[in-house]
């Protein structure tokens, strides 16, 4: 764990320049235009900041939750007035982790938190602006708030020692996050939280990592029912993917093997485990890939639910039954459409919580379905 008493190095020189007071926005490189920039929020004792180009950045200052809400640098718990529901303490082999101080019903809120550090995932930067010197990212974090840069600057770097602190500990501890209300497969964005940032990886999650785009605010939700002492989890791979692929990808991006339960199975289990993580992988991929879903029966939509839901695969369960139930609206049974489409939405609600842009989307389809119940011609295709 990194616990290095930090303290910010000069940039070999410095390319900086305050381009705006109010809000607060520095240019990260005065050598060429269109450099990334800086903005730190709130404006005066700045516990977060957003790196991204000066459009962006001059567009997320205008937003009025900075000026509604300022959160404390400290995170929030989903109920202010009691003891947070988890502790954050040694799992072996793992650093630090969450564990549940008490039992934690499925779709219970386990904390809600802005991130301290927000940015676009990949920003050009001048050549000599390296991960190995760190220059870019520890200006970054020039002007936070001691406290927001000690939480930072505390949390792990599992990156090798080539690279620099700062960076390594951002890249070990971002988690995505999303700056337009619908998701955007175009540009991705990244925020590392004190608290959120702390939760392991599992192949079979307890808890579902959401980040909440209208209040900035990245949240945990329990996905299952979770006993006191047991450690609360998100994955960081697909959970989809066959244990090889969940592996590889671990080792690469987050530098540890993982030995959860579903990777940790005999032979033969493993094999079977990977069967089933491939029918649902090829069935979403089946229907989100196409335009205009395919037709796909409902047994073999309710045989690759059930696997998924075998495989401990809980959202990927909500998943198939949404998107089986377009499926089914379109080919099949009406009846049973709204049925899953109900279910999908109970199970987003849980996950997501009730304000996602997902259980928006089912409110949609809900709205659509109920139409086509009562149309005089039912649709047949
Ligand atoms: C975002 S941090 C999670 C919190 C971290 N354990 C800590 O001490 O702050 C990600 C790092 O935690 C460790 N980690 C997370 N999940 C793990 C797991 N299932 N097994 C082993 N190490 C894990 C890895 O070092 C990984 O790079």
């Amino acid at each position: 764990m990194s616990t290095t008493k930090f303290s910010l190095l000069p940039p070999a020189s410095n390319t900086t320049y305050l381009c705006s007071k109010t809000p607060h926005i520095v240019c990260s490189d005065k050598r060429y235009e269109g450099a990334p920039h800086f903005l730190y929020l709130p404006h005066g004792k700045a516990d977060l900041v957003y790196v991204d180009y000066l459009p962006s950045v001059e567009n997320v200052a205008a937003w009025p939750i900075w000026s509604s809400h300022c959160r404390t640098a400290s995170s929030s718990t989903a109920t202010e007035s009691q003891p947070p529901c988890f502790r954050i303490k040694e799992i072996p082999g793992k650093g630090l982790g969450l564990v549940a101080r008490r039992r934690i019903s499925a779709g219970e809120l386990i904390i809600s938190e802005r991130p301290i550090y927000a940015a676009r995932k990949s920003l050009c930067c001048a050549a000599d602006q390296t991960y190995e010197n760190g220059i870019f990212y520890r200006a970054a974090l020039g002007n936070l708030s001691e406290h927001a840069r000690t939480s930072l600057l505390g949390l792990e770097n599992s990156y090798p020692s080539q690279y620099d602190l700062v960076p390594g500990i951002l890249n070990t501890n971002c988690l995505e996050i999303r700056i337009t209300p619908e998701p955007d497969p175009t540009t991705s964005f990244v925020g590392c939280f004190p608290t959120l940032s702390r939760v392991n990886h599992d192949c079979t999650p307890s808890a579902y990592y959401y980040f909440d785009n209208s209040t900035f605010h990245g949240q945990l939700r329990a996905i299952r029912d979770t006993m006191e002492g047991e450690e609360i989890t998100i994955t960081y791979a697909e959970p989809y993917a066959v244990r090889k692929d969940r592996q590889e990808f671990l080792q690469r991006t987050r530098f540890f093997i993982c030995e959860c339960r579903a990777c940790m199975l005999t032979p033969e289990l493993q094999c079977l485990s990977d069967r089933r993580r491939e029918n649902v992988r090829n069935l979403i991929n089946r229907i989100e890939n196409e335009q205009f879903p395919p037709k796909i029966s409902l047994e073999e939509l309710s045989d690759v639910l059930r696997k998924a839901g075998e495989e401990g695969l809980i959202v990927d369960y909500a998943r198939i039954l949404m998107l089986g139930s377009q499926v089914l609206t379109l080919y099949n049974d009406l009846a049973i459409a709204m049925e899953w489409t109900q279910r999908a939405r109970r199970m987003f609600v849980k996950i997501q919580g009730e304000n996602s842009y997902t259980v928006k989307k089912i409110d949609d389809a809900i709205r659509v379905q109920s139409l086509l119940a009562v149309a005089p011609t039912p649709l047949k295709i």
